[in-house]
């Protein structure tokens, strides 16, 4: 979060509940997506929904429970996981975004002594297993597995203000995408010096793991029930894995540019776009097999990551 927790008087102080699993099945249907070139999704059922909720709360009401031991404005965290239950059922919408308003709201309106409110969500997410039917195989509508791919992630922050709650800040993401390109990727051209080791790679297997977040220029765009401004994961997910197939890029550095131009370009209403990138990439072990066919073995720690945010004028620089 780029807002930092301290009150005005520059005091740190803030309490909350995390890693609050919560699971809902027969949510409303995610739908309306307007399809990108990059992706064939459309919308979501819903039928099963998990998230990992973390609610960090303010208020200058809190003091007297740090410097005193006075709890009598305390709402105890055990209450906040419940209260984040009870709201997974209430809540009529379609996104991870739009639950966190949702939770946020009702917190600053029930609890007086909140003046802010930060809650994030991480999916926990599940697949359709398939199943047969007359032509072959569909999705089952009943069972699902445990996936282990990208989680779609949301965080707000929330004040109250004179006439209720206002959205102060929103970002969005798809954490946990693990790419891996057998070919037609390269790492050369890097200072070399006493410390180098590394040999230049004309084509290497890059194995590599990212987070990407975004922003919204109008952050309500991505919580109004009926918006087709809202950006979905699974749209952001796709863009990362075609424009990895596409390229031979010469880095991360330059796999993670190319990636946030695209998602740019699609998606007017984002104002930002970040990563968080780890390089996972194998060792080789054996190239003297036919063709391009290697044996790669797991690499050693430590390992190297890149991080990197850029907006509308990272766009426009290359196109002009
Ligand atoms: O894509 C890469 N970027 C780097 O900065 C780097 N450094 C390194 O050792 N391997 C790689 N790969």
């Amino acid at each position: 979060m780029t807002r930092d927790s301290q009150s005005d008087e520059g005091r740190t102080m803030n309490y909350g509940k995390e890693k609050i699993r919560v699971y809902r099945t027969y949510a409303t249907p995610l739908e309306g997506i307007e399809t990108i070139p990059e992706s064939s999704f459309d919308g979501r059922p819903n039928t099963l929904f998990g998230m990992d909720v973390r609610v960090r709360v303010e208020g200058e009401a809190f003091l007297p429970s740090f410097s005193e031991g006075d709890n009598s404005m305390v709402v105890a965290t055990d209450s906040m996981k419940n209260f984040v239950h009870h709201h997974v059922g209430e809540y009529e919408g379609a996104t991870l975004e739009g639950f966190l308003e949702h939770v946020g709201t009702a917190l600053l309106e029930t609890y007086e002594q909140m003046e802010s409110v930060e809650i994030s969500a991480t999916e926990i997410p599940f697949e359709e297993r398939l199943v047969p039917d007359e032509d072959g195989f569909d999705e089952s509508e009943l069972v699902f597995g445990v996936a282990d791919g990208e989680s779609a992630y949301g965080e707000l922050v929330l004040d109250s203000g004179e006439d209720g709650p206002v959205l102060e800040d929103q970002r969005s993401g798809v954490t946990d995408i693990e790419l891996v390109k057998v070919k037609d990727n390269s790492f050369t051209g890097f200072v070399q010096d006493e410390y180098t080791t590394l040999p230049e790679r004309e084509n290497r297997t890059l194995y590599v793991a990212m987070d990407i977040f975004w922003s919204y220029a109008d952050a309500g765009a991505a919580l109004a029930p009926e918006s087709d401004q809202y950006v979905p994961a699974e749209q952001v997910r796709d863009i990362a894995q075609v424009v990895f197939d596409e390229l031979d890029v010469n880095s991360i550095q330059d796999l993670i540019y190319q990636v946030g131009l695209r998602v740019l370009e699609r998606f007017p209403q984002l104002e930002t776009v970040g990563f968080e990138a780890n390089n996972r990439t194998w060792i080789g072990v054996r190239d003297d097999l036919e063709g391009d066919a290697k044996v790669l073995r797991e690499p050693d720690v430590p390992t190297g990551f890149q991080q990197f945010s850029m907006d509308r004028d990272d766009l426009e620089a290359e196109t002009e």
